[in-house]
């Protein structure tokens, strides 16, 4: 019914019990606000670092929609190990391996294998949903980039190795677009100009460090640039093809998370009694939880129909991971970031005054359930995407855009 293979059945299971583990120390890693390593040593164990590099780079070649499957299970019991395995199968690392030389690759894989979970840095103080507008400049002297700029809300600053920061490319004084350039931070030789200047205090995902990243005269060697077909020009479009893959990603977190709590909020109304009976037998509350299993499956299915559209994987069809549909992966990150938002809270409303206490884990799925409607492109400008693309038409959002869109 679920249209999976007995292998990725397997896979699942497989994540689910190590989801156990991540369910046992997800609440210490709340309370401490420590990026849970002993975590990341059991998911780079699992194999579940690095699930779509190829065989031939030394990963096991799963689809995304593998990777799904695993990110669910894993985000049910702790979002930030969810998170970890979005970054260490999505986002930069699908963008090298898609668009990187071979050493590039090779350097990527070897280190998210090992347990890197990269950063993926475009956000700017003044350029968020529009990401565009961005200000890192990358300026080219002989065979070295020369990276100045500020970027902010940068998920694992401080404890990521790799870097794929967007920059504009300016050669010879021109402007020629925005590219990829990367950098690798904790080991030897590290790039002084690569600054984790703060942690920013967050509501939610309290494990995982959101950092502001300040690129002083970093310097990157021109062997270190990503480059997508058809050059800088069209680099920024080429990036955030391979960036639909970590927006799939993010829902399925967000799905884990609501997956997470609908599961502890039925539980619970089976066995919490008020006025003689389960509370699961009032009919406000069973129609309650109706609602958040429905809104739980259709999240799903958008999700898995978005991941199944990136192809069967690297060692399936081939030879690199495909990026799933644009329009596919904001339907679901939209779905499936607003209906976290709701299931989460109305999990805790199961739970009465139980569910707001730290004692429990709900406040914890409602704070973690927050952040997928802004990162990784707001719930308005996914739909301002999803709008131009059943639309078929650019819909510009500055006023000049607009001026010119009125005057043709
Ligand atoms: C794309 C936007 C920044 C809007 O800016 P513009 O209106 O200036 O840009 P466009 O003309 O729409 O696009 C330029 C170029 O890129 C192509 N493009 C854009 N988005 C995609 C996509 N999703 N897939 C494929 N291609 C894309 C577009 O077709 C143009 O290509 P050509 O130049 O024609 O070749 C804005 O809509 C936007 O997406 N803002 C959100 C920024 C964002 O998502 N930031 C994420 C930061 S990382 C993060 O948050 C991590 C969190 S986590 O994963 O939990
Ligand atoms: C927990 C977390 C992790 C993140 N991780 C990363 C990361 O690893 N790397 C990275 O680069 N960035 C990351 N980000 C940044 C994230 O991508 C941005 O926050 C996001 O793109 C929105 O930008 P902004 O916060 O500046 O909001 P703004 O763009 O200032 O938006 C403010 C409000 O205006 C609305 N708005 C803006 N433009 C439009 C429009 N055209 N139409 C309709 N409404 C609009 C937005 O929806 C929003 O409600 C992260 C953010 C968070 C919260």
């Amino acid at each position: 019914m679920d249209g999976l293979t007995p292998a990725q059945h397997a896979l699942r299971a497989r994540a689910r019990d190590l989801a156990r583990e991540a369910a046992s120390q997800a609440a210490e890693t709340d309370r401490t606000e420590q990026y849970p390593w002993p975590m990341v040593r059991r998911l780079t164990e699992a194999g579940f670092m690095g699930m779509t590099i190829p065989r031939a780079l030394g990963g096991p070649g799963h689809s995304t929609l593998d990777a799904v499957l695993v990110i669910e299970e894993l985000a049910k019991a702790c979002a930030v190990c969810g998170r970890i395995a979005v970054e260490a199968n999505m986002g930069a690392i699908g963008a090298v391996l898609a668009y990187g030389t071979p050493a590039q690759q090779r350097l990527a894989a070897d280190l998210v294998l090992a347990g890197d979970k990269p950063a993926i840095c475009i956000t700017e103080p003044e350029a968020g949903s529009a990401a565009t507008e961005m200000t890192t400049r990358a300026v080219r002297h002989g065979d070295t980039w020369v990276i100045d700029g500020v970027k902010h809300w940068i998920t694992g600053g401080g404890i990521s190795r790799l870097h794929l920061i967007f920059a504009r490319a300016i050669e010879n004084g021109v402007d020629r677009g925005i590219g990829g350039f990367l950098a690798v931070r904790g080991g030897e030789g590290d790039p002084p100009g690569l600054v984790v200047h703060r942690r920013i205090p967050s509501m939610g995902l309290r494990g995982m460090p959101e950092a502001e990243i300040h690129l002083r005269g970093l310097e990157v060697p021109d062997s270190m640039v990503l480059r997508p077909p058809g050059g800088f020009s069209r680099g920024f479009g080429r990036l955030m093809e391979a960036y639909n893959g970590q927006r799939v990603g993010a829902a399925t977190v967000a799905l884990g998370l609501a997956a997470g709590a609908f599961g502890h909020a039925l539980d619970y109304a089976g066995r919490r009694e008020q006025f003689g009976r389960p509370i699961a037998e009032f009919q406000g509350l069973g129609w309650m939880l109706a609602d958040m299993s429905i809104r739980i499956e259709a999240a799903r299915a958008l999700i898995h129909r978005a991941a199944r559209s990136a192809g069967l994987g690297p060692d399936g069809a081939a030879t690199m991971p495909g990026f799933p549909d644009r329009l596919a992966a904001a339907q679901a990150k939209v779905l499936a970031s607003e209906m976290a938002i709701d299931v989460t809270n109305q999990a805790l409303q199961v739970w009465g005054a139980a569910g707001y206490s730290r004692d429990n884990p709900m406040e914890r799925y409602v704070r973690d359930a927050r952040m997928f409607a802004i990162a990784g492109g707001t719930a308005q400008v996914l739909r301002n995407q999803v709008a131009e693309q059943i639309l078929g038409r650019k819909l510009p959002q500055t006023r000049e855009g607009i001026r010119r869109l009125a005057a043709e």
